[in-house]
Parts: structure tokens; sequence; C-alpha cells
């Protein structure tokens, strides 16, 4: 993956070229593309403003592209979720524009690839930076499950890596919330993830603990790192869950005789195929295999903080209703007298989505959209005008 900033090429420049003058009046730009999903495109993008210079990814995603489900429940879903996380080893989500029927998904550029490219290159971990990377991932994870969110598709290609070799979990497309509209713990019946991360009660086709699947997942990520292998390889699904009920998974013979009995051990409890008996993600946080490096045992302040806060917001009333309540939900507000109904916004809250324009207004154009802030879903008029577009954000903002 090139991090060099570029400008598009003719080919590319053909969706992205309506869009680019709109952006450019909010101090965003994209440029090349540097990834794809199933219905998303990723580009290099730019946020400038008079302060200061980001370079950020842009997820582009076509609300008509995808099947029915993918727009009226998946989608939804993921943009819910992705202004709700703010955790140091998640890829931030920085603003969300919806433009036409393409949402605009603006966050965190990760430099170096994904866990899996590094392993390509570089082959399996060493235990010392499996369990560096593997603490971040589990922190993030922990910091998932307290906000009662379930990720659904943890696999190394998720796992991308920072600037300064810091791995960050992404790909919200699966997640979904682990309650229901009164808080009860709701479960799982969708098939979703990566085959070979799909844990033994997701192929049993019946109702699921999401969490544990997750667990699941994060062991076979573990498994992967240590081993630049699979744990099973096999393509037919009934044989696979055969073998995962046996537990019939071998360390590679290369890779055993240096490997930690911690580090053995740990995969083996998170691949545990009971649910009741896996190992949940607070005990693979606070595992021996884990714990055993000193300079890692603390929770640095920023995890702290992420963690305590995802708890108290968990047990907000508005919390779980805003994450039930439909997206298609408009809220208008009033600023200075004007009043708009034309824009959209979930940050965390309900609470905190009428404070952030009740702000005193006239402040500089783009404040609320600042990068550095809260995260906010515009809808941007149907317009491909920059003039009309800073007109609309003039009035609105
Ligand atoms: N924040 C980011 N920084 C750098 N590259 C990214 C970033 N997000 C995504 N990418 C790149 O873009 C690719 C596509 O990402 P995306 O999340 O849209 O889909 P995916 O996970 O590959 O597929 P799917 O849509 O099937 O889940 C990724 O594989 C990755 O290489």
């Amino acid at each position: 993956m090139s991090s060099k900033v570029e400008e598009v090429s003719e080919s590319k420049t053909i969706q992205i070229n309506n869009i680019n003058p709109i952006l450019e009046s909010l101090g965003y730009k994209l440029f090349q593309e540097i990834g794809e999903g199933s219905f998303s495109k990723v580009f290099l993008a730019k946020y400038i403003s008079k302060r200061r210079q980001l370079d950020l990814a842009c997820k582009m995603v076509d609300a008509n592209a995808g099947p029915n489900n993918f727009t009226t429940k998946f989608l939804p879903r993921e943009l819910k979720i992705l202004v709700q996380l703010k955790h140091p080893h998640i890829i931030h989500t920085y603003s969300i524009f919806k433009v036409k029927s393409k949402w605009l998904i603006f966050m965190q550029y990760a430099k170096n690839g994904d866990v899996f490219e590094y392993m390509l290159k570089n082959g399996a971990l060493d235990e010392d930076l499996a369990r560096y990377w593997f603490r971040q991932l589990s922190l993030a994870l922990q910091y998932l499950h307290k906000l009662g969110i379930t990720h659904r598709d943890l696999k190394c290609e998720n796992a991308l890596i920072s600037e300064k070799y810091n791995v960050k979990l992404s790909d919200f497309s699966f997640a979904r919330y682990t309650f229901d509209n009164k808080g009860a713990p709701a479960l799982s019946n969708t098939f979703c993830g990566s085959f070979p991360y799909i844990s033994p009660e997701i192929i049993r086709g019946r109702l699921y603990d999401p969490k544990c699947a997750d667990v699941w997942a994060l062991g076979v990520l573990l498994f992967i790192m240590l081993n630049k292998s699979l744990p099973y390889s096999e393509s037919n699904m009934k044989k696979l869950y055969e073998k995962q009920m046996k537990q019939d998974w071998h360390f590679r013979s290369k890779r055993a005789p240096l490997l930690s009995e911690e580090v053995k051990y740990l995969v083996r409890r998170m691949l545990t195929p009971k649910c009741s008996i896996r190992l949940d993600i607070d005990s693979v946080v606070s595992s021996d295999w884990v714990m055993k490096d000193s300079n890692i045992k603390m929770l640095a302040p920023d995890e702290q903080k992420a963690l305590d806060e995802a708890i108290i917001l968990r047990s907000d009333e508005s919390y779980i209703q805003s994450s039930t309540c439909p997206m298609t939900a408009r809220k208008k507000v009033k600023v200075d007298g004007a009043q708009m109904s034309k824009v959209q916004i979930f940050p965390r809250t309900w609470t905190e989505c009428s404070y952030s324009f009740c702000l005193p207004s006239r402040r500089p154009l783009g404040l609320p959209l600042d990068p550095t802030r809260t995260t906010v879903i515009v809808e941007l008029p149907d317009t491909d005008s920059s003039h009309e577009a800073r007109q609309f954000l003039g009035m609105a903002i």
C-alpha cells in the first residue's frame, strides 16, 4: 500500500470528481484508491485546515450497490456504531458525509497495511510482537464488548498497522449491538465472519452468543500470528466443524518449540468449542501470557479512559435508545432561528447531538466537521456545486 499522495488517475476520477468540489469546501480531498471491499472503495484522503493537516482514509460506500439487507440493515448499523467508537486501538472515524447515494467515511489512515500483509513479508511473529499486537486487539475487543457491541469479523486483514506500528481494529461492516431496545442481552443468528475464523456455534446454525464467537476468532488470529498458518485448513464445513469440536489442531512443528507454555494454553482456552467454558475477553486481557510483559501490565491512561467511558455509556439509557432508533430519523435543530432539517447527525447520544449544534453559532465554517471533534454524519445537499455546498453549510453551521 503506497502512502504517497497522488492525484487520482483519469480512470479513478469518474466517481470522485463530482464529490471532490463539495468535500474541498469542507477541507477534505480524495486521492488515489488504496483498497476495495465487497461494496466499497477506500481512498487516500487529506483534511486540511488552517490549524492542521491530516492524512486520512476515506471509505466510499454506495448505498445502492449492495443487496437489500446491506442497505437496510448492515450499513446503517455500521454507521451508527462507527460514530460511537473512540478507542486508541480502533481505527478512528472522524466524519461521515452522504452525497447522493454515496456514504463517505473519513477515518484514520493506517500507513503500514495490515497484519496479514505484514506476515506475508516478514513471516510468523515472534512472541513479543505477537503479544504487543494481540494485547492491543484484545483491549479493543474488550472495549467493544463493554459497549455491548460485537465485531463479528475479526481477522488479520482487519487488524491495520499504523505509522508507529501499533495495531488498530477496523471494518465494522458486520458489527452489531448485543442488547435489545430494553438493554437486555440479544443473541445472533446471522452466519457471518470469514471462513477460517468462524466458530463451531456459528456453523451449528442456531442462536449464538456473538461475543463468545469474537473470542474464538481472536484465538484463530493469535494462532495465525504465531504460526503463519491456519489452525484448520479444512474447506469443507462439516469436516471443519468436526475438527473444531475435537480440538484437532496443532502448532506448526517448526514453531512449537519456540512458543511458551502460557501462549499455547491461551490459544487452547480461546479455541475451546464449548462457549460456556471458553475464556471471555476480560480473562483473555488478564491472562498470564498477556500479563507476562511487565511494561504493558497496566492500562495506559487513554486505554483506561476508553474502557471507563464504555462502561458509563453502556449504563446510559439514551445510549440504548440511540442504538436502536432508526437510522433515517432526522433531528430538526434550530441554529440562530434557522431550521435545519437536512442535517443528520448521530453522535454518541442524542443529548450530545443537540449540544454540538446548540453551541453559539457563527463558528467558523467547518468547525463541527473538524476531524478532531466528535464524529458527525452530515447529509450534504444533492448538488456537485461547491458554491451551493458552501452556501448550505454557511447557513447550517
Ligand atoms: N483506515 C484505513 N487505512 C488504510 N487502509 C485501509 C483503511 N481502511 C481500509 N483500508 C484498505 O481498504 C481495503 C478495503 O477495506 P474495507 O473495510 O472497505 O473492506 P474489506 O474489509 O476488505 O471487505 P468487506 O467489505 O468485504 O468487509 C482494506 O482491505 C484495506 O486494505
